[in-house]
């Protein structure tokens, strides 16, 4: 299909797909990537610098595919041909995962529970807990919302969840919460998805320019005096297919080139720029600008079990509405419901549900193996390799049993016609015997997959420091998922756009402070 072209109209006058006049200027920041974090970061940010936003991706506004809950599956059905909004990647262990490609990242083709990271989490991430606070207000002001009601899955999940004693009950809340809660979606209750691209609408419009369909191939620099300083990026455009430099604004000792494209992004954005870990780097003829032996390291995905049921009865397309969290947070339990065309009579209607493993110890890598900024580099979990990961993964089997065994549930088995009532799975089945571990671990390696939540390789510490800023190089940030050493163990996307608006005030008052002493 076609990149989109220069008069397609816009719903903020900021966006634009002309690469060569967006860089012809100078900016403030340059922000690479508008997911999750990076429109947030890039509208708070253009309350007093000028920004610019490079996004791979086109517009999510008046895709069908992302604006309807129906669309989440087609996305994953379909994530695929280039530049459609998901990129689908395998991973070494296997497990197929997708990427998203348009503004609004991730938040555009996910599943669309919004749910806080706990006040652990933020503690132990070393935030302010009144700026976290105000940072996800102004979040869910846009994109947040409680739903109406719950569909017949989400309903049978939550009182299957109570009857299976995951307690308290917590009803509707955003915040992490132990026991049984409704959360928020990012879908309205007209079914439209509000993705981070709608949190622009906090922007100055005359400070920000929201490039799309422009792939960042590598960060610029100059080196003065031992100093490495990024100084802009080197992107390619979809629409007139060239490269292009663009710069931030020298200037001002201030600007800043910030990473926010997404932990496959970012990660791969260092390495193809030259920093890394040298001896992989110099296996592909890049030149080392900086041994940072860190990048792509330790990286991570939550585990998911998960059981596919067959509904005698149909069920609408729904995302995730309810969650079960237990085992004092290590647990997630979700689910959703899909249907299947078989073909143009036989349509199957499935419930889902999803066991996740919130803090995995497993951990992995991102190496890239081609120096083309499009290609996916090569990304390994080591899903379930840590002993402590598969006991929570059996756990959560044993749970899901429990609740398939609970009066809630009992309305999704088939009638046979000796009037004897058995589930149809669609895959692997539920272990008979939740007291032998070599079902329940064999399940767990079976249905392995995942939610998505692939996070790290740019850890506070060893990659970027307490501010997010790369070691070792001047005016470079990485403000994304990839800063994460633990997930942020509920659904992450919350947590992200909070990220973003929260490291943008905080730029603004690290400034104004430069400014007062200056
Ligand atoms: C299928 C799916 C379902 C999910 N379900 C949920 C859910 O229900 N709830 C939840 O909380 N979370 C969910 N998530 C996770 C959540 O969406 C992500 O954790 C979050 O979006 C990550 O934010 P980010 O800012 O780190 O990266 P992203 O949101 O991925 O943003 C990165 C952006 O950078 C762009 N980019 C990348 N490379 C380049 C480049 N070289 N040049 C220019 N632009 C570039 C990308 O196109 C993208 O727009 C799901 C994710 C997926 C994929």
């Amino acid at each position: 299909s076609e990149a989109a072209t220069s008069d397609i109209e816009y719903p903020y006058s900021f966006m634009t797909v002309d690469a060569e006049k967006a860089a012809s200027r100078t900016y403030d920041y340059i922000i690479v990537g508008g997911g999750a974090a990076g429109c947030p970061l890039a509208a708070t940010l253009s309350q007093h610098y000028s920004v610019l936003v490079v996004e791979r991706g086109d517009s999510p506004y008046g895709n069908p595919d992302v604006e309807t809950t129906g669309g989440f599956f087609k996305i994953l059905l379909n994530a695929d041909d280039y530049p459609y909004v998901a990129q689908r990647f395998v991973t070494e262990d296997g497990v197929q995962l997708v990427r998203g490609r348009v503004l609004g990242g991730g938040t555009a083709v996910n599943a669309a529970f919004y749910s806080r990271a706990s006040q652990e989490y933020i503690r132990n991430m070393g935030w302010d807990e009144k700026l976290v606070n105000e940072s996800f207000e102004w979040v869910e002001k846009l994109n947040a919302f409680e739903p109406d009601e719950l569909t017949p899955w989400s309903s049978s999940l939550k009182n299957g969840l109570l009857e299976a004693g995951v307690l308290p009950y917590n009803g509707y809340t955003v915040e992490h919460l132990e026991g049984t809660k409704i959360s928020a979606s990012i879908f309205d209750n007209n079914g439209k998805r509000h993705t981070a691209a709608d949190l622009l609408r906090y922007a100055n419009p005359d400070n920000i320019v929201v490039l799309l369909n422009a792939t960042v191939g590598r960060i610029l620099f100059n080196q003065e005096s031992g100093e490495i300083n990024a100084v802009g990026v080197e992107f390619t455009s979809d629409v007139d297919g060239v490269f292009h430099n663009v710069s931030i604004n020298q200037l001002s000792q201030r600007s800043e080139v910030i990473l926010s494209a997404g932990t496959i992004g970012s990660n791969q954005l260092l390495l193809l720029s030259g920093i890394g870990p040298s001896q992989e780097l110099k296996e592909l003829n890049i030149t080392v600008l900086l041994d940072l032996p860190f990048v792509g390291k330790g990286i991570s995905d939550p585990p998911l079990a998960s059981v596919n049921l067959e509904s005698p009865k149909p069920l609408p397309s729904v995302s995730v509405q309810v969650a079960g969290i237990l085992d004092d947070s290590q647990l997630y339990i979700e689910g959703l419901s899909y249907s299947i065309d078989n073909n143009a009579t036989n349509r199957q209607y499935i419930g889902l549900i999803g066991s996740k493993v919130a803090f995995p110890l497993s951990r992995g890598e991102l190496r890239i193996n081609s120096t083309d900024p499009k290609v996916t580099p090569s990304v390994r979990y080591n899903y379930l390799s840590d002993p402590f990961d598969l006991e929570k993964c059996m756990l959560g089997v044993r749970v899901m049993a429990n609740l398939t065994a609970t009066k809630s549930f009992q309305e999704y088995k088939f009638t046979s016609s000796d009037n004897s009532s058995t589930f149809q799975f669609l895959g692997p089945a539920l272990p008979q015997n939740q007291s032998n571990n070599e079902d329940l671990a064999n399940f767990c390696r079976d249905t392995l997959g995942s939610f998505f939540h692939y996070h790290g390789g740019c850890h506070i510490g060893s990659v970027v420091d307490e501010k997010y800023r790369v070691n070792g190089v001047n005016n470079l940030r990485v403000v994304d998922g990839s800063i994460y050493k633990d997930s942020p163990g509920t659904n992450p996307q919350a947590t992200t756009m909070m990220l973003g608006r929260y490291t943008g005030i905080r730029i603004i008052e690290e400034q104004n402070l430069y400014h007062s002493t200056s």
